[in-house]
């Protein structure tokens, strides 16, 4: 660019020139003028002149100043604009492109585009390069950069050949827009990756829209689930769903996704084949600008598999592989749970060692094949021995663990028969007929342990002890338990034969009205006589008969011989007694008992007014609602009902109002303690204002003296029964006494 005095200079030239040129005819015509008019034109020229030059001075400023604000967008364009020669050779070149390039401007100036194009990028430049020159229309390209400092740089070009008006082809320029797109490169490499992870992930992925309608899916979605991407896309996502959950989960499930915006977990899934199987959710919730949902994403596998092996750890690791028993492990968690509920419900508890007698000599004589057929048949006639709520594990070898929750040792007594019993029956294994008998050791909760391994320890020594005298048995750890149960299993036995050998006989113990001495009635109880046995207290027999099922029977004999003994003594013209008839527990939950009690008094025509049921307090207490509703059968035939032992229980008193029963009889125990107790006193006092206040008579048992008599006439009970009024007598005797008893207690009693 030229200086201002240069300009001038060229300026002072070119007006030279043109005067030369320019005839004087044609300068302003100021001849005719005078002097003062002419130098006022002058003047005014001269002004017009300034004036020119003002403006030109002004046009001229405005002028550089766009031209710098055109060289400022241009060299700080976002891209670099670059003109190369027909040669290649870069000729202009802005500040961004020098920058993009990682080099000065004036250094790029003259310097040929493709020595900056990298290696591999080189043919693809020249070829491009060429394409711009032959062809007049912009061309697109990528390529790599490589700057001086070693680095590279990823750039599109757009190139435009611009033909210069009036050159030829070596005058022709390229005009190149270089632009950085290193950034959209790797959005694109990101782009890429993440939809090659969603193709090839080995989970399946489901994208639905914010309506849960399937827009895309992967293929694992499609080798998982069976169905194509055509037949998912629009799709709801529901198309997965079983009936195995309710819709209540799915509810759950999606609350959870909008409220959390995820869950995870297990649900299942039905394919397209009709099959179901498991899959691992994971349902994620996309949120737009706005924060709400636009779209899901559920994540799943198929663990069908999985969790059959894991089931399948679970079982190695809590059961015996060759039984399918539980193992020890297993056993330990159930027995820790059955002592938690025996020590809370208070109620025992019977852990049974049991070792096969001889097992290894089936092993050795007949090969480990059958001895292991054996012991998976003997686990089968096991299971199916005992309950439910049982536990029959097996440690090893041929020992076994077996735990009774609720048992105490006399019902230990009784499945330690059925178990030896079991065993009498032959296994038929191969060609091989085979009888195994075990060896039982016995531990009782609590009185023997109160712990698993307390009571692992005493069943231990109990069955080494059964092995030692003789195997093919049972010992308790106790020697009283053993005692009773071998006492129990005698008495139960011989129970069996009792009725039919006629070895009961009813006894009948008078009960007098204290207002007048009257006898107005008797209570009726068992006596058994066995011939080895001799007499058995009916205290003992009785919960034996209860525990085998046998009260039943026995329970209707009596009723039916004292009803029978009852109409017989009417006949027979006696004044008619009330007959006191215990029940058993056993019978009372008996839903035909009270039709049962119906038919005796018709078959053996007796009215029930006659007819008086003793029910312990316990029994009433057990289930006072079931209670109250057979009392009131019972007493709706106009049979009598009383609460027997009253005082030895819990009696709510709201039930007890509820009962509408006819008498409380006073336990013995209280009246035993008359004379030497206060408490027992305050006791039988407070009794009788109960029954009074309910409105119920009241009979006092077990007086065995005058004093006790005196006591309670006083305090006004109705009734008693005991040795000093008349012991129970078999029927014929107290038939004798009937008159004379009468009149003997009238003596006595006044
Ligand atoms: N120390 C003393 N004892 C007296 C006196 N007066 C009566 N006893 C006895 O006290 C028991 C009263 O019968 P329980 O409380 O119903 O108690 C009865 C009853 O619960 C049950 N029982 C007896 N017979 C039957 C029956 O046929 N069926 C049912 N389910 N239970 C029966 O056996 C328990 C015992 O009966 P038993 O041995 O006959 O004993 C009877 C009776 O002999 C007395 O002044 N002093």
């Amino acid at each position: 660019m030229k200086d201002k005095s240069g300009m001038a200079e060229v300026q002072r030239l070119e007006a030279e020139s043109e005067l030369a040129r320019t005839p004087l005819t044609s300068l302003p015509e100021f001849s005719h003028s005078s002097p003062d008019e002419m130098l006022h034109e002058l003047r005014v020229h001269q002004i017009e002149l300034e004036m020119q030059n003002e403006e030109l001075r002004r046009a001229q400023i405005s002028l550089e100043e766009s031209r710098d604000r055109y060289l400022d967008l241009y060299d700080f364009a976002p891209v670099g604009y670059f003109t190369l020669t027909s040669e290649g050779q870069i000729t202009e070149v802005n500040l961004t492109g020098a920058s993009l390039f990682g080099i000065e401007r004036s250094k790029l100036l003259q310097r040929r585009f493709a020595r900056f194009v990298t290696i591999e990028d080189k043919d693809r430049w020249h070829r491009y390069f060429i394409g711009v020159l032959r062809n007049k229309e912009q061309r697109q390209c990528e390529l790599t950069v490589q700057r001086p400092d070693g680095s590279a740089i990823e750039v599109q070009l757009d190139s435009l050949r611009i033909d210069i008006a009036g050159g030829d082809e070596r005058t022709r320029v390229v005009r190149v827009t270089v632009t950085d797109i290193h950034i959209r490169k790797q959005a694109e490499v990101k782009l890429h990756l993440i939809a090659k992870v969603f193709e090839q992930s080995g989970e399946a992925i489901m994208v639905t829209d914010a309506d849960r309608t399937t827009i895309m899916v992967n293929q694992a979605f499609t080798t998982i689930s069976g169905y194509s991407e055509a037949e998912t896309i629009g799709q709801n996502q529901t198309m997965l769903q079983t009936d195995h959950h309710g819709a209540d989960f799915y509810q759950k499930v999606w609350a959870t996704v909008d409220l959390e915006g995820h869950w995870q977990g297990e649900m299942s899934c039905r394919r397209r084949d009709g099959h179901e199987y498991m899959g691992w959710f994971l349902i994620s919730r996309v949120l737009n600008a706005d924060s709400n949902p636009s779209n899901y994403i559920m994540i799943f596998s198929d663990i069908t598999e999985h969790k059959e092996a894991q089931a399948h750890i679970q079982r190695l690791a809590h059961f015996d592989p060759l039984t399918g028993l539980p193992n020890r492990s297993l056993l330990k968690n159930r027995i820790l749970h059955d002592l938690a509920i025996a020590q809370r419900n208070q109620s025992a508890l019977t852990l049974m060692f049991l070792d096969l007698d001889h097992f290894k000599n089936v092993n050795d004589s007949l090969g480990h094949q059958v001895g292991d057929q054996l012991l998976i048949a003997w686990a089968k006639r096991l299971i199916n021995a005992v309950r439910g709520q049982d536990t029959i594990s097996r440690l090893g070898g041929d020992e076994f663990i077996l735990v009774f929750p609720e048992t105490d040792a006399i019902g230990a007594a009784h499945l330690v028969e059925k178990l030896l019993e079991l065993s009498q029956q032959p296994y038929q294994i191969e060609q091989y007929e085979l009888v195994v008998t075990p060896s039982i050791g016995i531990a009782v909760f609590p009185g023997d342990g109160t712990d698993f391994e307390t009571l692992c320890r005493c069943a231990d020594v109990a069955m080494y002890r059964a092995k030692q005298a003789g195997r093919n048995g049972f010992r308790f750890f106790t020697s009283e338990m053993q005692a009773s149960s071998a006492r129990v299993m005698i008495v139960e036995n011989a129970l069996r034969h009792a009725l039919e050998r006629d070895q009961f006989q009813l006894y009948f113990q008078p009960q007098v009205r204290l207002s007048d001495s009257q006898l107005v009635g008797a209570e009726v109880l068992l006596r058994w006589e066995h011939p080895e046995l001799g007499h058995v207290d009916p205290a003992d027999f009785i919960p034996i008969a209860e525990d085998s099922g046998q009260i039943l029977q026995i329970g209707e004999w009596v009723l039916r011989q004292a009803v029978r003994q009852c109409k017989a003594w009417i006949d027979k013209g006696l004044a008619p007694i009330l007959i006191a008839v215990n029940l058993s527990a056993v019978q009372f939950r008996d839903p035909r008992f009270p039709e049962l009690v119906m038919q005796v008094l018709r078959e053996e025509q007796l009215p029930p007014q006659y007819l008086e049921l003793e029910l312990t307090e316990g029994v009433a207490m057990d289930n006072p609602l079931e209670a109250i509703i057979i009392i009131n059968r019972l007493l709706a035939h106009g049979i009598s009902m009383s609460i027997d032992d009253f005082g030895t229980g819990y009696s709510s008193l709201s039930y007890l109002r509820r009962f509408d029963i006819n008498k409380l009889k006073i336990d013995q125990s209280f009246v035993c303690e008359i004379g030497a107790s206060s408490e027992n006193r305050a006791i039988i006092n407070a009794i009788l204002g109960v029954a009074k206040s309910l409105g119920l008579k009241t009979i006092a048992e077990g007086v065995e003296s005058e004093e006790q008599m005196t006591f309670l006439r006083e305090k006004g009970c109705d009734e008693v029964q005991g040795f000093f009024i008349g012991k129970p007598l078999p029927a014929e005797q107290f038939e004798e006494n009937f008159e004379r008893q009468v009149l003997s207690l009238n003596t006595r009693l006044k």
